[in-house]
């Protein structure tokens, strides 16, 4: 490992370096382990602690398939998918690798006793399997998190449709928190040039993800002026969906809980910004039962910030807890997207609000191969950036994952593999100069 990251530190390695650089058998990973799927039966959701079912280990190297790339990871980062695996909800991840073995000879290699998590990484080509032409050993690249196999004629137009689509490091083994990763070479695209390892690893899932829900036709379709209700508007996916509002020149009305989130969201250049947890909204009275009221004084607030306006585009998330709000204060014909419920699956809106105001909810879930491709080219362009706030050793993924489960940080959290320090990685200077306050906005906060 330690000849691999000499040769990505040196300004002289050329693609044959790496070629003639051997593989190690093994590697450190972030795993959970298959035999402590039940280790926090009983307790509540957020009480089961990442911190403990999370491991690093030493494990071997897999197999190189055809179409595949095994990749030298010098940073990753904590998407909510991982804190989801780390306390086995809402299902183990295990099930899902014993079902991806279940499909070939080659696959088998997934179903393994523990599972390597993480759906980002920034790093270098090591290895490249039979069949695959366009990336190289040396080639500095991050990779979207699509995994399909295209077998069947679902997925061809809209790579996500594919019936063997699965999210890599969720429902794949071999994810990007980890010295080394495994990936199809589809999901490679070039490292944007002016960002350091971690930065670049940073926006990956959430960017695609937001880009898709958003702005691409599959999901919301955002025009000019739109008035774009984002919920967590300072979290992973909220700081992407914020920048893209911002970029395509509609209005942003951006929901978080503190001040200091509320900061960060003007510092972005959104104007029209609500404290839930100042304003007090209690859109449920109990577990069952909601309060149409709340919904009203919630959309009360947001007419006083857009001079009498209703929401176009609901970017939605959080789930149980909002959704009959966010159903409510759609202006008529307008959407809900919905790519998660955090706080609980089973909604509860009322439907004449959709019905009688011809409202559209949209469920989205990451991004095809080329929805990827195009939000990291804006990431690439410095159009879009990364809002990571902080970074963490492998060794603290835990911490890391236990922070965004109990919605402690800030944007995004970055995790260093191989690169031993931050910083790392930056290729064009002047490009990053141009950009550098947008860059660092989220850190250290
Ligand atoms: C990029 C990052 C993303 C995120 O962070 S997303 C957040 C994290 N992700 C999650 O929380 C999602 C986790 N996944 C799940 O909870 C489950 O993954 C799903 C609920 C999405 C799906 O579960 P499944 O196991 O695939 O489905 P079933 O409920 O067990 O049902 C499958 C059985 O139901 C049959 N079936 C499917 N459609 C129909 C139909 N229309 N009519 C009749 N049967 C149907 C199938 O064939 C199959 O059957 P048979 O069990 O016998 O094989
Ligand atoms: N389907 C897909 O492709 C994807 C799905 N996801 C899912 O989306 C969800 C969010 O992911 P991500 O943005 O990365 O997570 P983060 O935790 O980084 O951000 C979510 C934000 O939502 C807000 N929030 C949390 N709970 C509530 C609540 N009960 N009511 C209102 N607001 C709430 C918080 O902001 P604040 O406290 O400031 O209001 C929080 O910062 C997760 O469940 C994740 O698994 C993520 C990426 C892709």
């Amino acid at each position: 490992m330690k000849d691999i990251l000499a040769a990505i530190q040196s300004p002289d390695s050329v693609s044959e370096d790496f070629a003639a650089l051997p593989l190690p058998e093994s590697y450190r990973a972030i795993t959970v382990h298959k035999d402590e799927t039940e280790m926090f039966a009983g307790l509540a959701t957020r009480d089961k602690d990442p911190r403990k079912s999370i491991h690093l280990d030493e494990v071997p190297v897999p197999e190189l398939g055809p179409g595949e790339a095994l990749v030298a990871v010098m940073a990753s980062s904590v998407n909510y998918n991982s804190v989801w695996t780390s306390i086995f909800e809402p299902l183990s991840t295990f099930g899902f690798l014993e079902r991806y073995g279940r499909l070939s000879e080659l696959t088998k290699r997934h179903d393994l006793p523990y599972h390597v998590i993480g759906s980002d990484l920034a790093g270098v080509v090591l290895r490249t399997g039979p069949g695959v032409n366009a990336w190289r050993p040396g080639d500095e690249v991050v990779a979207h998190c699509l995994s399909v196999e295209l077998e069947s004629s679902d997925g061809h137009n809209d790579t996500m449709l594919d019936p063997e689509q699965r999210i890599w490091g969720f429902e794949t083994n071999f994810g990007g928190l980890a010295e080394v990763a495994l990936v199809k070479s589809n999901q490679l695209m070039p490292k944007p040039d002016h960002l350091s390892w971690e930065e670049a690893a940073a926006p990956g899932l959430v960017n695609s993800t937001a880009y898709r829900q958003l702005v691409s036709r599959n999901g919301a379709g955002m025009k000019q002026g739109d008035n774009v209700l984002i919920w967590g508007a300072s979290g992973g996916l909220g700081s992407y969906a914020t920048q893209f509002a911002l970029a395509g020149g509609a209005n942003p009305i951006c929901v978080v809980s503190s001040d200091q989130k509320a900061d960060i969201c003007r510092a972005m250049g959104a104007e029209a910004i609500i404290d839930r947890n100042a304003e007090g909204y209690k859109f449920w009275k109990d577990e069952n039962t909601q309060d149409p009221k709340e919904w009203k004084r919630f959309g009360k607030r947001i007419r006083e910030l857009t001079g009498g306006e209703d929401i176009d585009i609901v970017f939605e998330h959080p789930g149980r807890e909002t959704f009959g709000a966010s159903v409510f204060v759609t202006r008529k014909g307008g959407t809900i997207t919905t790519c998660a419920s955090t706080s609980g699956y089973m909604h509860e809106y009322d439907n004449r609000y959709l019905w009688m105001s011809l409202k559209r909810i949209i469920g989205s879930h990451f991004a095809n191969y080329r929805e990827a491709w195009e939000a990291n080219r804006l990431i690439s362009k410095g159009k879009i950036h990364p809002t990571l706030s902080k970074v963490y050793s492998l060794e603290d993924t835990g911490q890391a994952a236990y922070d965004v489960h109990r919605n402690l940080h800030q944007g995004k959290v970055g995790v260093l593999a191989l690169a031993p320090e931050e910083g790392l990685g930056v290729r064009d200077h002047e490009k990053r100069a141009k950009h550098i306050d947008a860059i660092n906005r989220f850190r250290n906060i």
